[in-house]
């Protein structure tokens, strides 16, 4: 039996693992419920899974969630409620989908104890990805993505055994694939959030419309399977249904391919090795279906662009753009800042510190903290009169 840490589990990742762990009841339990403000889904959740620990962010709805469970619980709060959820519930799977830098410093200290994570929360790895892997030696565990393209180009790898030429990771173009310049830079939040092929929460469904979402796949994908930049490539394939190929020195390529459900690649991590029938069917080769394949186009989508320069420059640079680009994002979301924007509020901070080797935990999020500043004061000199 598995014993789940689910940090997260409030989104739509944590929704998803909690179905997958409902359908193996006797492979898959939960140990420990974390997330942020949704205290309502939470208490239903914690009362259909009955963890022993649960966490919210704050302390007067984990007040309300411990005084309306049916059963024995502790509820905590907070950053160090999150903590303890991974390591003091006794479970031995961590599964991190908690959005944004936030779900660094539990996803580290479960790799430092030895867990196997399962890793959603793609800016952990993204901010502290060598720090992640200093921790994953230091403990033992095991690191195992969920992001699609990851879980899928770790199929492909494990059933290599020559070395590869190339990766390629898969981005359905987002909403504005097809869009001009001139009206990509005028796109609304709700534009921007209607994706065309995943339902996911909203941080992440606008980074697949600036297509940062595959910038920081590529720095992702870097720091899971140890490559360099000119070996990751992206390929816009607007379907959804390859999500990822790798290619041979000899010029031939493998693909994977499943449906666009996130079901299967959080069964493939919490499961692995073993393959079982779960939640979704196998897939249907008889419906018609057509696949495409499109360079993506950095003029309009310079995030991406923007990516691999932080990736090239190595050190805090990622954690720079990446908590430039959270800010923007959420000045977004909030109607304080225009689409086009937030590119330009990453490229300014990106420019604006200098990055730095990246020694330590501490170190990151200290410049997590700084570049999250210097995106506030842009936002606040940009953002339309008597919005921000
Ligand atoms: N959705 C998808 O299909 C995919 C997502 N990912 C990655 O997985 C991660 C989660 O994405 P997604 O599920 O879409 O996001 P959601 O916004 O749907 O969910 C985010 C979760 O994190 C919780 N949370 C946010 N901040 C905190 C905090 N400070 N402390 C504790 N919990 C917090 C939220 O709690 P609450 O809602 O209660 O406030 C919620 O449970 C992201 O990193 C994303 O990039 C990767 C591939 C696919
Ligand atoms: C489901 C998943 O893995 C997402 O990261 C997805 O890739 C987002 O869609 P885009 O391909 O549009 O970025
Ligand atoms: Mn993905």
């Amino acid at each position: 039996m598995r014993r789940i840490a689910l940090l997260g589990s409030t989104g739509s990742i944590g929704t998803s693992t909690l179905d997958v762990v409902a359908a193996h009841p006797g492979r898959l339990e939960v140990a420990a419920l974390a997330a942020g403000r949704n205290r309502d889904l939470m208490l239903a959740q914690a009362r259909r899974f009955r963890p022993r620990l649960i966490s919210v962010s704050r302390a007067e709805d984990a007040a309300w969630i411990a005084a309306n469970l049916d059963h024995k619980a502790d509820v905590l709060h907070g950053m160090e409620g999150l903590k303890a959820c991974a390591l003091e519930s006794g479970a031995d799977t961590l599964l991190a989908a908690v959005v944004g830098a936030a779900g660094l410093a539990s996803t580290e200290a479960a790799l430092r104890a030895g867990m196997r994570v399962c890793v959603a929360n793609k800016e952990s790895l993204v901010v502290g990805g060598a720090l992640m892997r200093q921790a994953l030696e230091a403990g033992g565990g095991e690191l195992l993505p969920v992001d699609s393209e990851h879980a899928a180009l770790h199929q492909l790898l494990a059933g290599s055994r020559v070395p590869v030429r190339e990766v390629r990771i898969t981005a359905s173009g987002g909403p504005f694939r097809t869009w001009s310049l001139e009206r990509i830079q005028a796109a609304t939040v709700d534009e921007a959030l209607n994706h065309p092929t995943w339902k996911m929460g909203p941080k992440i469904t606008i980074d697949s419309a600036t297509l940062m979402n595959k910038g920081l796949e590529v720095i992702e994908a870097a720091h899971l399977f140890g490559l360099a930049p000119a070996a990751i490539q992206v390929t816009i394939h607007p379907q959804s249904q390859v999500h990822a190929m790798v290619g041979f020195e000899d010029g031939t390529y493998q693909l994977q391919v499943c449906a666009n459900d996130m079901k299967l690649p959080i069964q493939y991590a919490l499961l692995h090795p073993d393959r079982i029938p779960g939640p979704v069917p196998p897939y249907d080769w008889e419906a018609s279906r057509q696949w495409t394949f499109e360079t993506p186009d950095l003029a309009r989508f310079p995030l991406l662009g923007l990516a691999y320069k932080a990736l090239e420059a190595g050190g805090t640079a990622p954690a720079i753009l990446n908590a430039a680009n959270e800010e923007a994002v959420a000045a977004f979301l909030a109607g304080h800042l225009g689409f086009w924007a937030i590119q330009a509020c990453v490229a300014a901070v990106l420019d604006g510190i200098p990055a730095e080797p990246a020694h330590t935990l501490d170190q990151v999020m200290e410049v997590d903290r700084r570049s999250r500043a210097a995106a506030a004061t842009w936002i606040r000199h940009h953002a339309p009169t008597g919005t921000a």
